[in-house]
């Protein structure tokens, strides 16, 4: 369970979240929609613990997590849109990092968890600089997953994702939901959108929520504030 209330971000003069407002129960994955610019990278990375907020409550499964890393680091998963590998290091050592060296369980998981599931066991000895866009998506979700976090948090998942790959992410998607997770993920594409029960606009720095399955017209639509009449 997430629950955020008046999250305020600004870069320099520019405020970019104002008063932000969103939550999200187990078992539910949350979409934030919105323009180009209009701050969903932002909103991710401070709902992850990745950037201060000037202002506002993020609370996780009821911990407050807003000025407690610790909080964070147990209890959220973040993909972000650009991956976070170390390059010069092999899928092995790079997983290793992320499983703080517990060997036991990255084996599990690459037996029968989120990294077979998404195809990692075949490129374990490759230095991560050489993969492709979409392996090493493919990677550092699956370094996202290994704290088993009850929340889990993606900047534009899909991208650079072939389709088979899309489909093992909605699926893995479907079962850690089912499992009682909770998601919030941000995406431009219309199949992605579709895994949201619930969805937010992102305008002038607030979250409106919208009905989930809108269709691209009306999602579009609302990205811009209503005009009003002369
Ligand atoms: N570190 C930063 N310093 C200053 N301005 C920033 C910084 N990061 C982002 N911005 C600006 O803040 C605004 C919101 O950026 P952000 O990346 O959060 O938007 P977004 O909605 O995720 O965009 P997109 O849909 O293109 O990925 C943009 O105008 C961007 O240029």
């Amino acid at each position: 369970m997430l629950q955020v209330s008046g999250i305020c971000k600004s870069y320099g003069k520019r405020r970019i979240l104002d008063q932000a407002e969103l939550s999200a129960h187990r078992g539910t994955c949350v979409g934030i929609v919105g323009a180009n610019g209009c701050g969903k990278t932002t909103l991710l990375s401070v709902l992850a613990g990745v950037r201060k907020p000037d202002r506002g409550s993020i609370r996780i499964d009821g911990q407050e997590a807003s000025g407690h890393p610790a909080v964070f680091a147990a209890k959220a998963a973040y993909v972000p849109q650009e991956n976070p590998l170390m390059e010069e290091l092999t899928v092995r050592d790079n997983l290793l990092l992320w499983y703080k060296g517990s060997k036991s369980r990255m084996k599990e998981d690459l037996e029968h968890g989120p990294a077979a599931l998404l195809g990692i066991p075949s490129m374990l000895e490759r230095r991560a600089g050489k993969l492709s866009g979409g392996m090493k998506k493919r990677l550092s979700i699956a370094c996202a997953l290994s704290g088993q976090a009850p929340l889990l948090i993606m900047d534009e998942p899909g991208a650079a994702l072939d389709l088979e790959c899309k489909e093992t992410i909605r699926q893995y998607l479907q079962s850690y939901l089912e499992n009682g997770g909770t998601a919030v993920l941000t995406s431009h594409e219309m199949e992605e959108l579709s895994m949201c029960s619930r969805l937010y606009v992102l305008r002038d720095g607030r979250l409106e929520e919208i009905p989930a399955g809108l269709g691209p017209k009306e999602l579009i639509a609302s990205f811009h504030p209503p005009k009003v009449g002369i």
